[in-house]
């Protein structure tokens, strides 16, 4: 059977048309229903037939929802919910995508505190956005992660769990503190040290603009690819996850640091050491299947590539 009959998308971006495709794919009969507050967003849903039906108000989207799946950037999520909440079935079930959860399960709570709501993140995504960028098979083989409160009812997880894993997502369930801590060290973190990097390279003086983008070598160039991504959804993510970035950035600059003294002193052992390490852990990631299809993806949607 299927988890929920009439789903509402609301955000229809890379995340949100991502989802409405592979409901689509996994599950056609389901009634599908959007709306997104820009308006050349919703044209553009309507051009790609993404929905059923685009709604020009957030409130007409849900009326008969069983689940609404709110893929707006972190910092609106409380925001639209309470926007919707007048409009919302008594028995929906609400879900996000945000990519951080502790202070959007605050906002959550705070905005709809008598709806059901079950917290989800797909760990999947490119450095595109918006509607036109989604696909299909963004979720296949990656991570799902739930981070429902502790008193949430066993079968709205279950069936959140499910409607994650029709399209095509394995499900996992955590705290939304463990959670936070985790993606800090695993995506918030890389994307902060590209967006400095890129920074970086095209701040020099000695190096022009045009040569950065000139002779960029693969390394670089896999720096912009990140640094590519959406200012309003990593500005969110930052503000949102602060503690847990502050933290593992505390970290990242220690180890740093011992990079520096390593290389100012010579210490060929403790380089070779770390760097045989990290080659591991790619290598690892690859054998899980967890490099990527998407991977390739991105560089073949790549402009510069
Ligand atoms: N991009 C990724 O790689 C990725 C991966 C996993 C999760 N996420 C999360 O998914 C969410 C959406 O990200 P995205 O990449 O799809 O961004 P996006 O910019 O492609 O899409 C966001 C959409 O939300 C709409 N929107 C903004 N405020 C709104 C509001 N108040 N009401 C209705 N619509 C509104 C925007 O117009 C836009 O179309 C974010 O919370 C992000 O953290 C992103
Ligand atoms: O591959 C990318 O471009 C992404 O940034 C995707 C990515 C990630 O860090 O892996 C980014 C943010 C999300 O919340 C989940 C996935």
């Amino acid at each position: 059977m299927l988890p929920f009959a009439r789903v509402a998308i609301v955000g229809l971006g890379l995340i949100g048309s991502s989802v409405a495709r592979a409901v689509r794919q996994s599950m056609p009969t389901v009634r599908l229903s959007g709306y997104d507050a820009d308006p050349a967003v919703r044209d553009t849903a309507i051009r790609l037939g993404l929905v059923d039906d685009v709604a020009d108000q957030a409130g007409a989207a849900v009326t008969d929802a069983d689940l609404v799946v709110l893929c707006v950037p972190v910092g609106a999520i409380g925001a639209v919910a309470g926007d919707l909440a007048a409009d919302m079935p008594a028995d929906v079930i609400v879900t996000d995508v945000g990519s951080c959860k502790t202070e959007v399960a605050r906002a959550l709570a705070e905005a709809i505190p008598t709806v059901t709501v079950v917290p989800a993140h797909p760990v999947a995504g490119t450095e595109r956005s918006g509607p036109e960028a989604g696909f299909a098979t963004l979720f296949a083989g990656r991570w799902c992660i739930l981070t429902p409160a502790a008193d949430a009812e066993p079968l709205a997880v279950a069936r959140v769990g499910e409607f994650w894993r029709r399209l095509g997502a394995d499900v996992e369930v955590m705290t939304p503190e463990h959670h936070d801590r985790v993606l800090a060290v695993t995506s918030h973190l890389p994307h902060l040290i590209a967006y400095s990097i890129v920074g970086t390279a095209s701040d020099l003086e000695a190096v022009t603009e045009s040569e950065v983008i000139k002779y960029s070598a693969g390394g670089f160039r896999d720096f912009t690819r990140i640094a590519a991504s959406d200012p309003t959804m990593w500005r969110d993510v930052f503000l949102s996850n602060r503690e847990a970035v502050l933290e593992m950035l505390g970290r990242f600059s220690e180890d740093l640091a011992q990079l520096q003294r390593a290389i100012r002193w010579g210490d060929g052992d403790a380089l070779f050491d770390l760097f045989t390490r990290t080659r591991a852990i790619r290598r690892s990631i690859v054998e899980q299947g967890q490099d990527d299809a998407r991977e390739d993806f991105g560089r073949s949607h790549d402009p510069a590539g």
